[in-house]
């Protein structure tokens, strides 16, 4: 079964979708330039309206980007994240998995094989597409890359395939990358910030029928 994760996540009905959908992750997204931006308030109302991860539910992963430890430390005190999610250097990444004592996984841009990441310490990693130069934000921008560019890779530790996916392209994703988990935003909204539970459902199903595509696809 591929794991999914739905991100940017901002009103209950999404969280109770994705908990009746069997979601495996949900994140919030702790970027006050993401349209999906939401407080730890915000959060925490969200995190209460679904089962846990504990419980079933969704494990709940919090996307912060150059946040420093005040920062990061005043959000795990709301509300229980399960994982973390860190765009910044891999030094940084690693100090905030030992202070924290939460898993990472850290956001790599990847636009050559030489950018797929090699240290097994990390707890996992979040596979996208990089930031460009006019940029105001790492991700949530709908971009692919080459997917053909993990096939040959051995993964270090855990990781999920991001960056422009949507319930078209999704199987195609998984079968060109092999990857074991597809992470999503903008390609399930009608609007930036707004989610559709429409193509929330079709992305995961189409997500988990790529397993049974293999064959006629390759
Ligand atoms: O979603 C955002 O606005 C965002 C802001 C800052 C960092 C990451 C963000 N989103 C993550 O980016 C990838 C790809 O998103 P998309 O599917 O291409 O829209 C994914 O991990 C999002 O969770």
């Amino acid at each position: 079964m591929i794991g999914v994760k739905i991100c940017g996540i901002r009103d209950t009905q999404t969280m109770v979708l994705c908990a009746r959908l069997k979601v495996d992750w949900v994140g919030f997204v702790f970027c006050d330039a993401s349209p999906r931006f939401v407080t730890a308030d915000d959060a925490l109302r969200l995190h209460e309206s679904a089962p846990s991860g504990q419980e079933g539910g969704p494990l709940r992963v919090g996307l912060f980007v150059k946040s420093d430890d005040d920062f990061i430390g005043q959000v795990l005190r709301t509300i229980p994240l399960d994982i973390l999610q860190i765009y910044d250097t891999p030094e940084r990444a690693i100090e905030i998995q030992s202070r924290f004592g939460r898993p990472v996984w850290q956001a790599c841009g990847i636009a050559k094989y030489s950018d797929l990441p090699t240290d097994p310490s990390m707890a996992g990693y979040v596979i996208e597409a990089p930031k460009q130069e006019q940029d105001h934000r790492p991700g949530g921008l709908g971009r692919i890359f080459d997917w053909s560019l993990t096939q040959k890779w051995i993964p270090p530790s855990s990781w999920i395939l991001a960056g422009g996916l949507n319930p078209g392209n999704v199987q195609r994703a998984i079968l060109e990358s092999q990857a074991p988990a597809v992470d999503v935003s903008s390609g399930v909204e009608a609007a930036p910030g707004c989610k559709s539970a429409e193509l929330i459902e079709k992305f995961v199903q189409n997500s988990r029928k790529a397993l049974d595509l293999k064959p006629k696809l390759s």
